[in-house]
């Protein structure tokens, strides 16, 4: 269901919701941390979603052990390392990893600009160790308020020439975007692209705001357009691409279930939608699964998977040129 000639991408995946179960364990050990469990057979119900969870908010909290035993910055730049190792194994040409500085410092009072800078490097190792070709996007958590993200945008912005894009994830319904609107602004001052969570827990009116107010340029999960189809039509016409995470849409019971989801309805309509997997270590899926497993049972066709293959490098954060010649290098 991978077309081999074009260009793997993920453009939705959070390098903080990416932590290896092992890895969980070793800087567990390392820092004399304790651990809901010993092992990785006892310890995956604890950090992985087993049984699908009634809403976002329960869903974010499995991602709350892998940035618990994050008590360095060398453990931040290992994560960040990993990630790419994880990226290249899955056969990714290119990847997007968004990651909290605030979220991931949280636990152990590390500076928040030093995650930012750790991850920049373990990064920058894995693309040399590694053949994956990868950008960064930094979030702004949302769930831990106003002052907080700020906190996150100033950590980002000492380091704005390693970052393409802006992201605000985290509770959406008790932080709408709304409440953001000077960060973007700073962001977009920045030159950063911006790309929103939206319409995953709220409805087509948070995407619209994101669009409008935060200046998105694609949406994170944007299930809930599906209800609106003057929005429907405007992300078609405007090119807005939609980052869809089908699994974890099931996860956070945002969709009932695969056979209705809407991403086969928003590439019916022409909307740039992509595969991607959101926090692939969480859910205890790759994105060889998304593509093989869950699109097929979310009704795609072999040309709508193939179209979302190709819409994912088409709305990728890269210059014509960039993606021109990974298209050249894949096709070989
Ligand atoms: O599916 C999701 N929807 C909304 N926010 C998310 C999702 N997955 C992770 N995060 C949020 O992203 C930050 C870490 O990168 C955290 O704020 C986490 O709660
Ligand atoms: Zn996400």
């Amino acid at each position: 269901m991978i077309d081999t000639r074009l260009p793997l991408t993920d453009i939705h995946r959070h390098l903080d919701g990416n932590i290896r179960a092992q890895t969980i364990l070793d800087l567990g050990r390392q820092f004399n941390l304790s651990l809901p469990a010993q092992t990785i057979e006892t310890l995956i119900p604890h950090v992985q979603v087993t049984t699908n969870e009634p809403d976002l908010v329960s869903f974010l909290g499995k991602l709350d052990w892998g940035v618990k035993v994050l008590a360095s910055l060398d453990a931040c730049r290992r994560v960040a390392f990993e990630n790419i190792e994880d990226a290249a194994r899955n056969g990714l040409h290119y990847v997007e990893l968004r990651f909290s500085p605030g979220y991931m410092a949280m636990t152990h009072n590390l500076p928040v600009e030093g995650v930012v800078e750790a991850v920049i490097e373990g990064v920058r190792e894995g693309c040399k160790a590694f053949d994956v070709q990868a950008r960064l996007i930094g979030i702004m958590s949302r769930t831990f308020g106003e002052a907080a993200c700020l906190q996150e945008l100033e950590a980002l912005l000492a380091h704005r020439d390693h970052i393409t894009a802006v992201d605000l994830a985290g509770d959406e319904l008790g932080f709408p975007g709304s409440l953001f609107l000077s960060h973007f602004n700073r962001a977009r001052d920045a030159g950063w692209h911006v790309t929103v969570h939206a319409g995953e827990a709220a409805g087509p009116e948070s995407i619209w705001q994101a669009i409008r107010e935060l200046g998105a340029e694609r949406i994170g999960h944007g299930v809930k357009a599906i209800e609106d189809k003057a929005l429907m039509d405007f992300l078609a016409e405007q090119r807005i691409g939609i980052e869809s995470c089908l699994t974890s849409n099931i996860q956070t019971s945002t969709v009932a279930s695969l056979a209705q989801h809407p991403l086969k309805i928003f590439l019916e309509h022409g909307v740039l939608a992509t595969l991607n997997t959101d926090d692939p270590a969480v859910q205890g899926i790759d994105i060889i699964h998304e593509y093989h497993i869950a699109a097929p049972q979310a009704g795609l066709s072999r040309e709508q998977i193939r179209q979302a293959q190709i819409n994912g490098l088409e709305i990728a954060f890269l210059s014509a040129a960039e993606k021109q010649a990974l298209r050249d290098k894949v096709a070989g």
